[in-house]
């Protein structure tokens, strides 16, 4: 079993609030990731998981018993580090059965554990090997094999991929994957990469500031985001957004007014705001339409184009909206510099956040998804 649960957790260092009022239940077998800019507490929370912190306030709880003042050790949970730090002097299997050994466990135990272990990860060519001569990636799984011999019921996992290279990365995002089906273990994770909380994630946590701004499925977050920052740190390239005004809102949908003089009516219930009021649009690069479909559209010119292949990242220049709005096209799209297009945007994929940053609850489904 690996059920935890933070009960108004918060965390100083000196006096200094680092952290505070978290609360959130993991659940058995589940797969939950911490997002969250730099500093936001995302590894001392973590850590605090770990045992390696002391916890400052609140209460956590394994399973039903507290764990607060538990050492890491005899906590049934096992983590995995960013710099894999092997034994140099000693083998793939030595390092993997190091941890079991000084737990005094039987001798035919530790075999067993470090062969079942190696066959997960691919290992079992390399147990005589010594670090020096294993890739990145190869040294990352020992890594995570010197974890899964312990057999916790919760795995941790601090920025694992970070030293690897993009194509490692994937690899071993999909390896992560599919051991986490295979075990069916409870694993919590952090990481800066977005592809990795989104692919990953059963749920997200996204930390802001020592407190949890949103928690909810990948896709929730993505389309259903609660404020404004959330929806700018979901996503990539990060959501278009630019001021508007508020003309008519309402319980079902809201009427802004952009710079283009063009009106739009967005499907968010507003009714909290003001004829008016300034507010932020938002849209993702993916969400505009052809201008012929639209219901409001601005002029715009071509600053860059962002071929990748598969896609292309247009960056229009518009009057009246500082930055370059971006737009997701199809690879295969022609597009020259200085071309001037008009941008067309439907009210249904916009979103909308008040002047504190708050969202405007959508009125949509998305992907059968909903608010
Ligand atoms: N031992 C410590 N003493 C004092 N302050 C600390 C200590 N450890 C972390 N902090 C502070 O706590 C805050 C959160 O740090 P933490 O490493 O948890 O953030 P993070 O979200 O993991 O950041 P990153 O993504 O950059 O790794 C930071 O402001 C950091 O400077």
């Amino acid at each position: 079993m690996g059920r935890l649960t933070l009960s108004g957790i918060g965390k100083s260092f000196d006096g200094v609030e680092i952290s505070r009022d978290i609360d959130l239940t993991i659940e058995d077998g589940e797969f939950v990731v911490f997002v969250g800019p730099s500093g936001c507490g995302k590894s001392t929370l973590l850590r605090m998981i770990a045992g390696l912190e002391d916890i400052t306030e609140g209460d956590m709880q394994l399973d039903g018993q507290r764990i607060n003042e538990i050492p890491p050790q005899e906590r049934d949970i096992g983590m995995v580090f960013q710099s894999y730090a092997l034994y140099p002097h000693m083998s793939v299997a030595e390092n993997m059965a190091f941890g079991l050994k000084l737990a005094r466990t039987d001798k035919a135990e530790i075999r067993r554990r470090v062969q079942h272990a190696a066959e997960m990860l691919h290992l079992t060519e390399l147990l005589e090997r010594k670090p020096k001569d294993l890739s990145g990636g190869q040294r990352q799984r020992v890594a995570i094999g010197r974890t899964l011999v312990k057999e916790p019921a919760v795995f941790l996992f601090d920025e694992p991929l970070s030293n690897l290279d993009a194509a490692l990365r994937v690899d071993m995002r999909v390896q992560i994957a599919a051991l986490h089906k295979r075990l069916n273990a409870t694993m919590i994770y952090v990481t800066h990469d977005q592809v990795e909380a989104m692919t990953l994630a059963d749920r997200i946590v996204l930390l802001s500031r020592g407190r949890i701004a949103q928690v909810g499925a990948p896709l929730s977050l993505y389309h259903f985001p609660k404020t404004l920052e959330v929806a700018e740190f979901i996503g990539s390239p990060r959501i278009n957004t630019f001021t508007v005004t508020v003309v008519d809102p309402g319980e079902r949908q809201t009427v802004v007014r952009l710079h283009s003089g063009d009106t739009l009516t967005v499907a968010v219930n507003g009714k909290h705001l003001q004829s008016g009021d300034s507010a932020t649009l938002g849209l993702r690069a993916e969400d505009f339409v052809a201008a012929e479909q639209a219901e409001a559209t601005l002029n715009a010119s071509l600053m860059v184009a962002e071929k990748l292949g598969y896609e292309t990242l247009a960056h229009w220049q518009v009057v009246g909206i500082d930055v370059p709005l971006t737009q997701r096209l199809d690879g295969l799209t022609r597009l020259e510099e200085g071309q001037n297009v008009r941008l067309g945007l439907a009210g249904q994929h916009c979103h909308l956040f008040d002047q504190h940053g708050n969202a405007c609850p959508r009125q949509v489904e998305v992907d059968g998804v909903s608010q």
